[in-house]
């Protein structure tokens, strides 16, 4: 009742020909009073009273029953989406996504679409400021329905699937003290409503373990697998964790959700994600799960030293490359890749950061005892003036070259990489660079690899191998359905086929 009193309060004041505070008691509302107690009482019977939590209804989202936390210290509200996918209809963005509407069941699935209608930095209750899609959809509450505006989130780890902030209750009276003033379902009636069926889908279920679903690599990956007929589940790499477990180890995902039903993870690790990226498919490995690149793969890949001496070791072509600890060895570093020009390359760098070309001796032993007093790791590598700021992307699935691309470096520029300004155009390669492409692939061990090949006077060389090869550039110049190739090569590794009859 109290709440009841408050809103009574609130109401008065924020009414402008009421300013001052008024306290009411029920039994002050009588006849002959100066305020117009009527006029307050229909406005009052015209709002719905609500209670902490209510069931709720959103009929354009096909969600039928959702039972939301009532919350007026929270501005907006939010309701539980995963595995979010964006995509544009008629030039608009939209996003489809997961909502398991049933608070701790992950079996009552419902694919939502809505149209996005903003993108917000919200801060949760524990703090963290996540980016959020924001959209507009009707609410059925009772026998009312009006639009609110929803913020999509994991709420596996709180204790409602939806939460109705202030700004979506106008016309809405709380009473905290009460709960399902609108109308209540047990969960058994609740699930029958969604009528819990299970339906395997007859696809396999694929896990896209990376950090941005908004990349055009990702999309495209999700699209393809979901063109095939396969559940596909976008998996933020940081919202997993691991149970290390003789009996019974564990992926989780952020909320207590336990991964166990995967058939195959893609793992996109960007470079500052190794460690735990790696860890991670390490995990899914020990589990069962069958991963597109392996975790030593991409682990040794990733390492530019260790790589090239894996490459040279197995006779493969790679510029002539110079590796030292101390500053004192810099005049004969250079000298051993063949003098000035050099390049210098930072180990961890990446999209052609921290690959540099020192033009005179003096610049070389500069930039490298520069680097070098940093602590960081660099390689003294010979320049290939000849290139002409050119190199070759070959994309390798399954051992076959399923796209290449030559990338052309922006004028004045010697990096051919796409982020660097290049630009990428279709192009034939030799049997030659063919064969260089396939071995280094194949050295690394990884299924999935980018093979970056510069021509040089003395042939094809080596220059680094990649186990997250974007797709963009690849794709768009060439046409060809990469992505759709390296769904191909997880159903090949699984021995999936296309149930017959299916058209998908
Ligand atoms: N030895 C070299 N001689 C001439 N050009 C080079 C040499 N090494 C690298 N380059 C140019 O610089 C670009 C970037 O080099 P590299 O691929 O080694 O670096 P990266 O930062 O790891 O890039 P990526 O995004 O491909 O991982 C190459 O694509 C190539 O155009
Ligand atoms: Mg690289
Ligand atoms: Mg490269």
């Amino acid at each position: 009742m109290q709440g009841f009193f408050l809103l009574l309060k609130f109401l008065f004041l924020t009414s402008p020909s009421h300013i001052k505070v008024v306290h009411l008691r029920a039994n002050s509302v009588m006849e002959g009073d100066p305020f117009p107690y009527q006029a307050l009482q229909m406005n009052l019977n015209e709002m719905i009273v609500v209670g902490s939590e209510e069931w709720c209804a959103f009929p354009s989202l096909s969600i039928p029953a959702i039972k939301a936390r009532v919350d007026s210290g929270a501005k907006t509200s939010s309701v539980h989406a995963v595995n979010i996918q964006p995509f544009k209809r008629d030039g608009n963005p939209w996003v489809s996504f997961d909502m398991h509407p049933l608070q701790k069941n992950l079996k009552v699935t419902v694919r939502c679409e809505a149209k996005v209608i903003d993108r917000r930095t919200v801060k949760s209750s524990s703090g963290d400021a996540e980016k959020r899609y924001v959209i507009r959809v009707p609410l059925k509450l009772g026998g009312d329905i009006w639009e609110i505006e929803l913020t999509l989130t994991n709420r596996d780890s709180m204790g409602y699937r939806m939460l109705l902030g202030r700004e979506a209750m106008e016309g809405i009276l709380v009473n905290p003290s009460s709960s399902f003033c609108q109308g209540n379902l047990t969960i058994e009636e609740a699930k029958r409503i969604y009528d819990v069926t299970e339906t395997k889908s007859s696809g396999l279920k694929i896990g896209l373990l990376a950090s941005n679903p908004d990349l055009y690599s990702n999309q495209r990956i999700i699209e393809a697998g979901e063109a095939r007929g396969h559940e596909m589940m976008f998996l933020n790499i940081k919202q997993c964790y691991m149970k290390m477990d003789r009996e019974q180890p564990e992926v989780h995902y952020r909320g207590g959700t336990v991964l166990n039903d995967l058939d195959a993870i893609i793992p996109r690790i960007r470079p500052s994600m190794t460690f735990y990226g790696c860890a991670l498919t390490r995990h899914f490995e020990s589990l069962g799960v069958a991963t597109l690149n392996g975790s030593i793969a991409i682990t040794q890949s990733r390492d530019k030293l260790f790589s090239l001496q894996l490459l040279q070791k197995n006779g493969l072509d790679i510029p002539t490359t110079g590796f030292a600890n101390s500053p004192i060895d810099t005049t004969d570093l250079i000298e051993m890749v063949g003098g000035a020009p050099l390049i210098v390359k930072l180990l961890e760098g990446t999209q052609g950061r921290g690959v540099v070309l020192a033009e005179t001796r003096k610049a070389a032993e500069s930039v490298i005892n520069a680097i070098k007093s940093l602590r960081a790791n660099l390689l003294v590598q010979e320049f290939i003036k000849e290139a002409d700021g050119k190199d070759l992307r070959c994309f390798v699935i399954d051992g076959k070259i399923v796209a290449s691309i030559e990338r052309v470096a922006a004028p004045g520029e010697f990096r051919a990489n796409i982020h660097q300004g290049g630009s990428a155009r279709l192009v034939k390669i030799t049997p030659e660079e063919k064969k260089l492409a396939l071995l280094a692939a194949k050295t690394l061990g990884l299924r999935v690899a980018g093979v970056d090949i510069i021509r040089s006077r003395k042939g094809p060389l080596l220059l680094e191998v990649n186990s997250s090869p974007g797709l963009e550039g690849i794709e768009s110049a060439t046409n060809i359905d990469v992505a759709g190739a390296m769904i191909d090569a997880i159903e090949k590794k699984l021995h999936w086929k296309k149930p017959k009859g299916v058209d998908l």
